[in-house]
C-alpha cells in the first residue's frame, strides 16, 4: 500500500480544509500527518477517525522562524514512513513549503490541484481559470497542493476516536534546521468577523465596484448562506473593504461550492480566483457583463432590490 503524507499547520482540531487532505489520502492508500507540534489527545482521536496511521512530530517546536521547520520535518516524515505522495494545503505558505520540499525529495511539485486521482493525475484550473488541465509528476515523488472545497467530505465526520481503533503512532524526529530563513518578529490578528475564513469557505459572497460601497446587503446574505466576503479589486482599491478580501490574480483564490458575484463585471484578473467555484451566480445590471458567460444563474437586476429579496426568500425558507 502506497503512503501519503499530509503536511498540517494545526495542533489543536481539525479545519475543513485539513480534513478535505486527508479523505484524498485515504483515497490513495496508507496516510500519515506531519504536525509542527505534538498534538493533544482531541486532535489524535480525530487522526484517527481519519484513519491516519502515524504521525509525525519535530522534536523542537518551529519557534520564530518561518516555512524552514516545515519543510525539515516533512522532507524527514516522508523518507522515514516511505511517501509516494505529499500533500498541502494551497495557502501561499504552504506552496512556499511544497517547493522547498520538492528540492529536497527531488519530487515533481503541482500547486493549485483541484483534484487528484488514484494514478496520481492531478486536475488544474489554469490561464486564468480559461483552461482545466490534467497533469502528472513523472518523478517518484509528488508533492502536491490542493484547493479548499476540492474533495467531498463524507456526511459523518469523525471527531473522536473510533470504538476499537488505535490512536496514530506518534514519530519524533530531530529535524536539522540550518538554512537561513525569515524570522516572524511580530502577529497581529485579524479581527474576528465570526464568518468562516474566504480561503476555505464552502459560500462566497463577493462584491464589486457596483455595490458603491455598501456591503451591507452582501453582509446579510453572507450570513443566511453561512459565508464569506469577497471582493473585486475595484471595491478594494476603492477603500471600501480590506486587501484581505480581494479574490483574483492578485488577490486570493477561492474555490467554494457557490459564488455570488454582485457587482463585478468578470474581469479575467477576476475569474482567475473564483471561476472553479462549483455554482457561480451572478447579479449585475448589466445583461452584457463578462461574469454572466461563466454564471451558471445571472440575474440582472440592481443587486440592492435583488440581495434584500434573495435574503427575504431564504429567511422565510428556514421559517
Ligand atoms: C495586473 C492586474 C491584476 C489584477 N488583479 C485583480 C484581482 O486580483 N481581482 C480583481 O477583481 N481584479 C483584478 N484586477 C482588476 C480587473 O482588471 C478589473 O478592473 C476589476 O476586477 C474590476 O472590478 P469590478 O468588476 O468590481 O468593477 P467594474 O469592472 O467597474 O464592474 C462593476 C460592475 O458592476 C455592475 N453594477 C453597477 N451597479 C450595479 C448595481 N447596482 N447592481 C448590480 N450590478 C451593478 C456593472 O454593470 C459592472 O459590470 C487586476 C488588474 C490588473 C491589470
Amino acid at each position: 500500500m502506497t503512503t501519503t503524507l499530509v503536511v498540517l499547520d494545526t495542533t489543536e482540531r481539525l479545519r475543513r480544509g485539513d480534513r478535505e487532505l486527508l479523505v484524498l489520502a485515504r483515497s490513495l492508500g496508507e496516510a500519515h500527518a506531519a504536525l509542527p507540534a505534538a498534538p493533544g489527545d482531541g486532535l489524535l482521536d480525530e487522526l484517527a477517525g481519519h484513519g491516519v496511521a502515524a504521525v509525525h512530530v519535530p522534536a523542537a517546536g518551529p519557534g520564530d522562524r518561518l516555512t524552514t521547520p516545515a519543510v525539515a520535518l516533512a522532507a524527514a516524515a516522508a523518507r522515514a514512513g516511505g511517501a509516494r505522495t505529499v500533500l498541502l494545503p494551497n495557502t501561499p505558505e504552504a506552496k512556499d513549503v511544497a517547493a522547498r520540499l520538492g528540492v529536497r525529495l527531488e519530487a515533481g511539485v503541482i500547486t493549485d490541484a483541484v483534484g487528484l486521482d488514484t494514478d496520481l493525475v492531478a486536475t488544474k484550473s489554469v490561464l486564468a481559470g480559461g483552461w482545466t488541465t490534467r497533469c502528472r509528476a513523472t518523478s517518484p515523488v509528488l508533492v502536491a497542493t490542493v484547493r479548499p472545497n476540492s474533495v467531498e467530505l463524507p456526511a459523518e465526520l469523525p471527531t473522536e476516536l473510533p470504538a476499537g481503533a488505535d490512536r496514530p503512532a506518534v514519530h519524533v524526529h530531530e529535524v536539522e534546521d540550518t538554512v537561513p530563513a525569515a524570522r516572524v518578529v511580530g502577529r497581529t490578528e485579524l479581527p474576528a468577523s465570526g464568518r468562516p475564513a474566504l480561503g476555505e469557505a464552502r459560500v462566497v459572497v463577493a462584491g464589486g465596484r457596483g455595490t458603491g460601497g455598501d456591503f451591507g446587503p452582501l453582509e446579510e446574505l453572507a450570513d443566511v448562506l453561512g459565508g464569506a466576503i469577497g471582493a473585486s479589486r475595484a471595491a478594494v482599491d476603492a477603500g471600501w473593504i480590506g486587501p484581505e478580501a480581494q479574490v483574483g490574480q492578485t488577490g486570493r483564490t477561492v474555490s467554494p461550492q457557490l459564488y455570488v458575484s454582485c457587482g463585478i463585471s468578470g474581469a479575467v484578473q477576476q475569474r482567475a480566483g473564483m471561476q472553479t467555484a462549483r455554482v457561480i451566480v451572478a447579479v449585475n445590471k448589466d445583461e452584457q457583463a463578462p461574469v454572466l458567460e461563466i454564471a451558471d444563474l445571472g440575474i440582472v437586476g440592481d443587486l440592492k432590490k435583488v440581495l434584500p429579496q434573495a435574503v427575504e426568500h431564504l429567511r422565510s425558507l428556514r421559517g
